[in-house]
């Protein structure tokens, strides 16, 4: 099991660190191989998605990934900058269904921003498109036009889905609701804008493939404020690119921390890249205070679902709800009476668990 290792930018080596410890425990039969993506890359090769990580991550059964991007990047043009690294390797290998679970682990229940007892038990899953919309949507650019105003710039982007990528990731999030609670709901801006019209359209046409799936659709300004209301509400939710990241880090926060998210981002035979949620939060790096366990779960997240290893996902996430039962938490999901650890500190207590 070849596995390409990209640990990033900011806080992505010292979490990745963390998660590799944890592999290497299981004592599976794992080759890991590491390259560069993002801001590393673009420092070291001028391109932040370089041919040699192009062709290991090809030819590697899964990605593993910490975070890239930070403030050093944003000045350089846009083919150069981290993130486009990061959009380049998920468009490559085809990883079209993001999956981000929002699972709230009983001993965070103080930590989340809503009361206890609006947020006890909740385990949402956001299925999230992630390679069309506006974030790949053909023309895009700023430049100068008439615009009656004079001539001035004028920034734009093209919000665009074809029939068959709404239908790929919809047969995505119906099949993981059908094994769930079999609830999914449909986030969409259809009263707006006729991209998501289609959206809606085509998710309603399928549910008559999924008679056991109870669908309902939302707009997502609405879905916004739902999550935050009354979140147990949702079981599966399914939306494009844009909503779905903006969601998901709003759903981070029910479980009290966008350090506990993990996710996958698969192809159409769960090849995948594993990543936390969250980016590479300058503000903490090199500190050794960033929550790694979004990472850990990730990697859990990879056993799970490309290498079927259910067995070793589950060591791992008990793992990690031993460590928190036994009350050790990093700053983000710190509270009084609970013991503070550094990265490190919290994967060697994830380490002692296993
Ligand atoms: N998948 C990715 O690689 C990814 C995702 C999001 C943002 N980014 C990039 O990361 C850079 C910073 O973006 P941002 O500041 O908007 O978002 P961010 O997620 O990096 O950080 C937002 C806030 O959350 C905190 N945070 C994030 N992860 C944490 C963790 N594991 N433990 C504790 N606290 C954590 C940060 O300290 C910060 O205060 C940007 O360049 C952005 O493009 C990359
Ligand atoms: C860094 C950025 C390109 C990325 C995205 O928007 O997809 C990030 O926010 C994420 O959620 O993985
Ligand atoms: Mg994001």
């Amino acid at each position: 099991m070849k596995i390409c290792v990209l640990p990033g930018d900011g806080i992505g080596p010292e979490i990745m660190a963390q998660a590799l410890r944890v592999l290497r425990a299981l004592d599976l039969d794992f080759s890991f191989e590491e390259a560069l993506l993002g801001g590393c890359a673009v420092d070291a090769t001028g391109d932040p998605f370089p041919e040699a990580t192009r062709r290991l991550a090809l030819e590697s059964d899964a990605v593993l990934l910490g975070a890239v991007g930070g403030p050093q990047w944003d000045t350089l043009p846009r083919e150069q900058r981290p993130e486009r690294g990061l959009l380049g390797i998920r468009k490559t290998l085809g990883l079209f269904a993001n999956l981000r679970p929002a699972i709230l682990y009983p001993e965070l229940a103080n930590a989340s921003t809503l009361k206890p007892e609006v947020v006890a038990g909740l385990d949402i899953l956001i299925v999230r498109e992630l390679t069309g919309d506006i974030y790949f949507g053909q023309p895009r650019g700023i430049e100068l036009r008439d615009t009656g105003n004079g001539n001035e710039r004028v920034g734009y982007n093209t919000m665009i889905y074809s029939e068959s990528e709404i239908r790929r990731i919809a047969k995505v999030a119906y099949e993981a609701a059908q094994k769930r609670n079999g609830r999914l709901c449909s986030v969409d801006k259809m009263n707006v804008l006729e991209c998501t019209q289609l959206w809606r359209d085509i998710v309603s046409d399928m549910a008559r493939d999924y008679p056991d799936v109870q669908l309902s659709h939302m707009l997502v300004d609405n879905a916004a404020m739902q999550l935050v209301r009354n979140p147990k509400q949702f079981d599966v939710m399914v939306t494009g690119n844009m909503f779905g990241d903006i969601l998901s880090d709003e759903a981070s926060m029910l479980t009290g921390s966008i350090g506990m998210l993990p996710s996958a981002s698969l192809d159409a035979n769960n090849k995948g890249l594993y990543e936390p949620s969250h980016g590479s939060a300058p503000d903490i790096a090199g500190q050794d205070k960033a929550n790694p366990l979004a990472t850990i779960l990730s990697a859990a997240m990879m056993l799970r679902y490309t290498f079927a290893q259910e067995d070793a996902a589950q060591r791992i996430e008990n793992a990690v709800k031993t460590v928190l039962a036994q009350g050790y938490r990093t700053g983000d999901i710190y509270e009084p009476g609970t013991t503070l650890v550094g990265t490190r500190g919290m994967g060697d207590a994830v380490l002692a668990a296993l």
